[in-house]
């Protein structure tokens, strides 16, 4: 623990005093190491805020941008490449400083924070807000945005401008979207535009209707599985620099990784792919809808909050909270000349 985090509520007076958008300023405009050694020499600490603790700033201080050439040497190194999904700022920060080398804002965001019963009905407008957010708490992963369903299918004009919204409106890198053979003439005219495409094959959820679940045909037949392997070849001709395999049986991923240059990310699609992506709300115990198969739960957060949300309501009820250190002093003669000013004019209440 570093010595600011000790100096606790003292420091509230000097706060006010400074200033709050000076120490806001401050606060986003220096690197996080810097401010550790700011909140040691003065003595005090900004308003709630604690310092990050110092190996991890440092890490993220000295860490490169990953790009998409940083990808491509780690798969030719054979460095599983991580990717986690986010939709806000926090948890985009989370990403950044879980050291993770690729983040998706993924349509998923529809189910773990819209609350939607599935993923189509997301919008194009709703994904750039939540891509913004991600993009102003996530500086060092490479940025990956959902295309929702219906932005890219009628034909790959309007695949093309609406890919670009997500470059040009809300700080992306590159662009995910689902399908195989039938959208590799899309994938190429993105990729020709300049913008980076992520592919998506085996359970692509925007096909929910068609699919009656979420389920992989692959997973049942032989047939539907050989599909696969031509539909990876064929995003990997269109320029799609890495594709998702998702809820593809383990033998079938390895296969399709083996057999392309490009590296595969997989979700439920066993050791043999070249990266792996999880949603976030689903490995921190978030989201309480289902878990799929293939995620692991790496956390509880839900019992973490729901505690300690139950705390806050019980200690409010019970007069616990505030204490005195939740309050703002206010200098005694101050106070004084205040009573007497509120006792002098008290004529407020009404005679009824
Ligand atoms: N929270 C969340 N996590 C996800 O991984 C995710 C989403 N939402 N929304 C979009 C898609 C949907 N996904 C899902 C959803 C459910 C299963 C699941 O539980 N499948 C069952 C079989 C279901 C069936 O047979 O109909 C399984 O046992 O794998 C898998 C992937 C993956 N994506
Ligand atoms: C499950 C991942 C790959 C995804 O597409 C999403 O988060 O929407």
């Amino acid at each position: 623990m570093s010595a600011a985090t000790h100096l606790g509520h003292r420091a509230h007076s000097s706060i006010l005093a400074r200033g709050f958008a000076t120490a806001l300023a401050r606060h986003v405009s220096r690197p996080m190491v810097a401010q550790s050694i700011v909140y040691r020499q003065q003595q005090w600490r900004w308003m709630s805020a604690r310092p990050a603790d110092d190996a991890a700033s440092h890490h993220q201080h000295t860490r490169k941008k990953v790009t998409l050439q940083t990808l491509a040497a780690m798969h030719r190194r054979k460095e599983p490449i991580t990717m986690i999904t986010a939709h806000d700022y926090p948890s985009a920060m989370f990403v950044d400083r879980a050291g993770a080398d690729t983040l998706l804002v993924g349509d998923s965001l529809a189910m773990v924070a819209l609350g939607l019963p599935s993923t189509v009905s997301v919008t194009m407008d709703e994904m750039l807000h939540h891509c913004r957010a991600v993009a102003r708490g996530a500086k060092h992963p490479f940025l990956v945005a959902d295309m929702p369903f219906g932005s890219y299918e009628a034909d790959p004009k309007l695949a093309v401008a609406n890919a670009a919204r997500f470059i040009k409106e809300a700080n992306m890198e590159a662009v995910k979207l689902e399908g195989g053979m039938d959208m590799a003439d899309t994938v190429r005219s993105i990729v020709k535009a300049g913008i980076p495409v992520l592919g998506h094959i085996g359970l692509t959820p925007q096909r929910l209707a068609m699919l009656g679940g979420f389920r992989c045909k692959a997973s049942l037949q032989a047939r539907c599985a050989k599909l696969l392997v031509d539909d990876a070849l064929a995003l990997q001709d269109a320029g799609c620099f890495a594709v998702v395999l998702e809820a593809v049986p383990a033998p079938v991923a390895t296969a399709i990784t083996e057999r392309l240059s490009i590296p595969t990310i997989g979700i439920g699609a066993g050791a043999g792919c070249s990266g792996q992506v999880l949603v976030q709300q689903d490995m921190l115990g978030i989201f309480d809808r289902f878990v799929p198969k293939f995620c692991k739960q790496y956390a509880n957060v839900s019992q973490v909050s729901l505690a300690a949300l139950r705390e806050y309501c019980q200690e409010v009820k019970s007069g616990a909270f505030p204490a005195t250190e939740h309050t703002y002093p206010m200098p005694a003669d101050e106070e004084a000349k205040f009573q007497a000013l509120v006792s002098d004019s008290a004529t407020g209440k009404k005679d009824d």
